[in-house]
């Protein structure tokens, strides 16, 4: 019997052709109509989700920032990013309409042939900021992930103009700059609680200097159960504010055990989480959870993360106003760009990277 286009191409040399050379990435597998899940995807079984240590009762908290600076909520964030790394806000001053224009325009991006999304990929992007690609290292991964990003490193506008994508560019920074205020007052919130007095132009640019936004697209899935949309890791940045449609599937690592903890759509909300700049920053106060993205087996999920982090030229490491009080150092003073790169050189394996920086 002759094989159908999607076995040929699924079974043969030419998958990393398909997906990753010719740019239709998971996309383009999942828009074949396959059947079955590519062998390539194939998660082992420690790496896929066991239903059974997932906890509906539990939730990560929602917080209404629209008194953002009542004491009662400063408090509820210093104390959701201590105790989950993880939490939702609603009424946070981002224009619902801004959201909704960035989620158009990610679909319009990934709306396009491969063959324009594939300009902007590593060989092709004229420049190293602006990246499109599937799975997360596929070089480096035995197993890939069911997952096509767009990533943007913001260096300027004059950059974005020139180099980022025309059908996606302008909501992306206007959703990026829409979303400062929120970043800056939550990171006031944060280091207030960390001895910090105040945030002067070197803290802002320690903090969050530097601004990379994904678009992440997860098409529709045959066999989700067995394979990961994005593998467990704590992210790299200072905090990370994520935008997600209302298809649901990402998971937070609970507090007790091998827990998981689904994070819902809400309408209207901004999921934020700490990343590992800050649990360094904070010398552990603040944790980076690990988290992970289940594939979809009817929808196509799409969710757009705006990294704030460090600048890639800052030394990280325990803030010395915490050191200043006594404590003791967990963490060693890294050139941020080392730990990044660290982190790109390695396939997802949950909280291993912060490993990088501990003393
Ligand atoms: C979950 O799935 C993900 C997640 C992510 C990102 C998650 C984050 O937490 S992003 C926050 C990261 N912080 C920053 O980007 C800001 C600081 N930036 C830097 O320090 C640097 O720009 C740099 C990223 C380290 C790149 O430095 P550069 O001197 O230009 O070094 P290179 O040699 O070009 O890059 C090193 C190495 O990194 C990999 N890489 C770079 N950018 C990306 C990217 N956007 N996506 C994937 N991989 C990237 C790459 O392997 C580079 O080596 P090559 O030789 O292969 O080019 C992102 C994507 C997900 O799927
Ligand atoms: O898609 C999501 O909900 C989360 C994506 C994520 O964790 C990431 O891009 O770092
Ligand atoms: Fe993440």
């Amino acid at each position: 019997m002759a094989p159908t286009m999607a076995t040929a191409i699924t079974d043969s040399t030419d998958f990393s052709d398909f997906v990753i050379n010719q740019g239709h990435g998971v996309k383009g597998l999942s828009e074949l109509g396959l059947k079955r899940l590519p062998k390539q995807y194939i998660q082992p079984l420690e790496e896929r989700i066991n239903m059974t240590n997932v906890m509906p009762q539990e939730s990560i908290p929602i917080i209404d920032m629209l008194k953002w600076d009542d004491v009662h909520v400063v408090e509820s964030v210093c104390d959701a990013a201590e105790k989950w790394g993880f939490f939702q806000v609603i009424n946070h001053g981002v224009p619902i309409d801004v959201l909704e224009n960035v989620k158009d325009a990610t679909h319009r991006f990934y709306g396009m042939p491969a063959e324009e999304k594939n300009k902007y990929s590593k060989k092709l992007s004229p420049s190293n900021n602006v990246r499109f690609g599937t799975s997360f290292i596929p070089e480096a991964e035995k197993a890939l992930e069911w997952k096509d990003y767009l990533s943007l490193f913001y260096v300027s506008d004059e950059e974005a103009s020139a180099f980022w994508p025309p059908f996606c560019k302008d909501q992306v920074l206007e959703y990026m700059k829409s979303s400062e205020v929120l970043i800056r007052r939550l990171l006031a919130m944060l280091t207030e609680r960390l001895n910090v007095k105040e945030i002067d132009d070197a803290k802002t640019s320690l903090l969050m200097g530097s601004v990379r936004i994904n678009l992440n697209y997860y098409p529709i899935c045959p066999n989700p159960e067995l394979t990961a949309g994005v593998g467990r890791h704590s992210d790299v940045s200072t905090l990370t504010i994520l935008l997600q449609d209302d298809i649901g599937g990402l998971y937070v690592r609970g507090n007790r055990g091998d827990s998981w903890i689904h994070v819902p759509p809400v309408s209207g909300s901004l999921v934020i989480n700490v990343g590992d700049a800050l649990q360094i920053m904070s010398n552990g106060r603040y944790k980076s959870i690990e988290h992970r993205v289940l594939a979809n087996g009817s929808k196509n999920r799409i969710s757009v993360p705006i990294f704030a982090n460090p600048r890639p030229r800052d030394m990280i490491g325990p803030l010395p106003e915490l050191l200043a009080a006594g404590e003791k150092p967990l963490y060693k003073q890294v050139l941020y760009s080392d730990y990044v790169k660290h982190f790109f050189r390695k396939a997802h394996d949950g909280k291993k990277t912060v490993d990088f920086a501990k003393i």
